[in-house]
């Protein structure tokens, strides 16, 4: 792993930039506005939170900007590709530039930790030809579970599986990371360094990170905290 240290501040272009965004769901009678007019410009390498009330938006800004639903109306740029209007081809290559960590952890149940992030990095060709199984024994070393690389996830606990998603997401290099409440279902402890770790990791790969989250005991992580509410961003929240 590259020991770089990036400072936010440096960087020229934004990674994600967002302009006059919105959203809805549903057809006909039933379509309902759930993003409103969203501008945003996110660097590489700042940590950014974004926090607010249960539905008002943030999921699903969250998956648009992965390029994990099709935008509407507006304009996201992803790493330069415009996501509105995109093609399928266009917006693999570009999932696989992200790493994306969902609270379910989403992790191959039938799989043993040091596999799970294998499977990772064989979904790029520039891998192949490498030693897929050393690179994933070294990041789960990283984050800590260089003791249970061959343990599957029933036998790990709530905080280690969340690690092999760490692991897993951040094993190809990612240039953006996308956490969708990473700490959920952790304790105090566990939660706190879940967070370091991404922390850390993404300040040595000089990658950006963008986490949704209701835990006030993680913001302090964050270079910015961006406030959501009934689809729309606050700018400065009372
Ligand atoms: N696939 C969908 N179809 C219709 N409505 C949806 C869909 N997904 C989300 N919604 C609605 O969009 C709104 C925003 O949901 P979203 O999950 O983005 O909010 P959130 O801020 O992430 O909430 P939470 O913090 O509870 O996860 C909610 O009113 C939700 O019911």
């Amino acid at each position: 792993m590259q020991s770089l240290s990036f400072n936010p501040t440096n960087s020229i272009e934004p990674v994600i930039s967002i302009g006059s965004l919105n959203h809805y769901f549903g057809e006909g009678k039933l379509r309902k506005q759930i993003l409103f007019d969203i501008n945003l410009n996110i660097n590489l390498g700042e940590i950014v939170i974004l926090t607010g009330p249960s539905g008002s938006g943030k999921t699903t800004l969250l998956t648009l900007m992965g390029g994990l639903r099709s935008a509407q109306e507006g304009s996201l740029k992803i790493l330069g590709q415009q996501i509105r209007g995109a093609n399928k081809k266009q917006l693999t290559k570009l999932r696989k530039q992200l790493g994306y960590i969902f609270q379910a952890h989403n992790l191959m149940m039938f799989l043993t930790a040091k596999q799970n992030v294998r499977l990772s990095l064989e979904l790029h060709d520039h891998f192949l030809e490498q030693n897929l199984d050393g690179k994933a024994q070294s990041i789960l070393e990283a984050v800590g579970l260089g003791n249970r690389v061959d343990y599957y996830p029933e036998n790990l606990s709530g905080g280690q599986k969340q690690r092999v998603a760490i692991a897993r997401a951040l094993a190809s290099n990612p240039k953006i990371i996308l956490a969708d409440e990473p700490t959920a279902a952790l304790d105090k402890k566990s939660g706190r360094d879940v967070v370091e770790l991404m922390q850390n990791l993404a300040k040595e790969q000089g990658c950006t990170i963008l986490l949704v989250t209701h835990d006030n005991r993680i913001l302090d992580i964050a270079h910015r905290i961006i406030y959501m509410e009934d689809g729309r961003l606050i700018p400065n929240p009372v």
